[in-house]
């Protein structure tokens, strides 16, 4: 079956696959590709492509640099959005310095940067900034969201497996120090290589950090700056 807007469709090189999967692809009505732009920025040259999550109405995005060949491994990065660190340039956590090092690293080696829009691990902006008072008390991360009465972690994957589909993608070189999108991905049968995505602490994130390797299951490294 051809794709409803065959004119808005990546242009890609696929490997051999079944006309089902070909449907699939084409045919993912959960989160529908919507429409996509040159978006040439400080870190460098990207397509943005949006999609539409219909059950939530969110607006995710898959930032693409280079040509994506699908019968090769791809680089990926999986980003939750954090206003506060992608925007403010917060240093309460690690997000704005991982998302800059993504966006450079897909614009050089080439590949995409999902960005998906749930916040705070899923509970939202004004939950977060809860927390963030929270743990102005002496609560951590997962504590703090504990208290509110929300899981530690609210995050789906699903999107970015139907974004990474969208694109025709089985094998990914995912930039991350999260188990979780490693098991998401894995499942839904995309082949994970991991790539560390750890960048340097500072004195407000490093208790964040630490959370996130103690309660979260994240692959840290710690070098501790004595100084910190
Ligand atoms: N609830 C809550 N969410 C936070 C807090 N600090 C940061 N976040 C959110 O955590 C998410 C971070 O997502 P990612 O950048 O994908 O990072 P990650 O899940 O830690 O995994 P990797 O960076 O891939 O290892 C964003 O949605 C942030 O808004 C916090 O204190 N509480
Ligand atoms: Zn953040």
């Amino acid at each position: 079956m051809a794709p409803k807007d065959s004119s808005s469709a990546p242009h890609l090189e696929l490997g051999p696959e079944s006309p089902l999967e070909v449907v699939t692809r084409f045919e993912t009505e959960a989160v529908p590709f919507v429409a996509k732009a040159n978006v040439p920025s400080i870190f460098g040259k990207y397509v943005v492509y949006g999609f539409l999550e219909k059950m939530t109405g969110k607006e995710h995005l898959a930032i693409v640099a280079g040509d994506i060949d699908a019968r090769k491994r791809v680089n990926v990065r999986i980003h939750s959005e954090c206003w506060t660190g992608d925007v403010l340039g917060s240093l309460k956590c690690d997000c704005r310095a991982q998302l800059e090092s993504a966006l450079r690293f897909v614009g050089e080696h080439g590949g995409i940067v999902l960005y998906l829009r749930q916040e705070g691990r899923g509970i939202g902006l004004l939950n977060k900034l809860k927390a963030y008072a929270l743990q102005e008390q002496g609560f951590d991360t997962v504590e703090a969201n504990h208290e509110l009465g929300f899981a530690d972690d609210l995050r789906t994957y699903e999107s970015a497996v139907e974004m990474l589909r969208f694109f025709g993608i089985r094998k990914v070189r995912l930039l991350t120090n999260n188990p979780r999108k490693i098991h998401a991905l894995e499942g839904a049968g995309i082949h994970v290589q991991r790539e560390a995505h750890q960048l340097a602490s500072n004195p407000y994130n490093l208790k964040y950090l630490k959370t996130k390797a103690n309660k979260s299951g994240h692959m840290l490294d710690f070098k501790e700056d004595p100084k910190l």
